[in-house]
């Protein structure tokens, strides 16, 4: 399955232990940047990697900045995206499975690599329960500009 990461400069040093994790786990993955520390602006990673899934070329995302948050509100700006910042396997397995989120966003400043892992794995290994969900993603597609 291939799946997008990207990250801002505050996202890096996560956005490469994620991407090593996915790969071991046998995803095909994409990664739109950014490639080093120096500094890029987050809304423009989002939007690249947000294109990778509305696309359809990948089938979720991962995005990582310094705290998850602005990359999370610029991807929920894109039409088709349910992005959740996670900071907790809890929050990332109740995302996928009432919410489909079909992108998880991480704090690189915030949350350490070997939990973001767990993290990750949690909403990996989580499915959507569909039924009374699906209505209430309808309406938040309702929501969409
Ligand atoms: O929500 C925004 C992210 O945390 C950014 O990674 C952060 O604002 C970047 O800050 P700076 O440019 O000071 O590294």
């Amino acid at each position: 399955m291939k799946v997008v990461i990207g990250c801002d400069h505050g996202g890096f040093e996560l956005k490469e232990v994620l991407s090593a994790h996915l790969k071991d786990k046998g995803f095909d993955v994409v990664d739109v940047g950014t490639y080093d520390t120096n500094s890029v602006d987050y809304p423009d990673i989002a939007q690249k990697a947000c294109e990778e899934v509305t696309s359809g070329r990948c089938e979720w995302g991962v995005l990582i900045c310094g705290t998850g948050i602005g990359i999370s509100i610029a991807a929920n700006k894109v039409n088709g995206i349910r992005c959740a910042l996670v900071s907790n396997e809890y929050s990332a397995e109740m995302t996928k499975r009432h919410n489909n989120a079909n992108m998880v966003a991480f704090g690189g400043r915030v949350t350490g690599p070997d939990l973001a892992k767990h993290i990750l794995d949690a909403y990996v290994g989580a499915e959507f329960e569909g039924g009374r969900h699906e209505k209430r993603i309808e309406k938040i597609s309702a929501l969409e500009g």
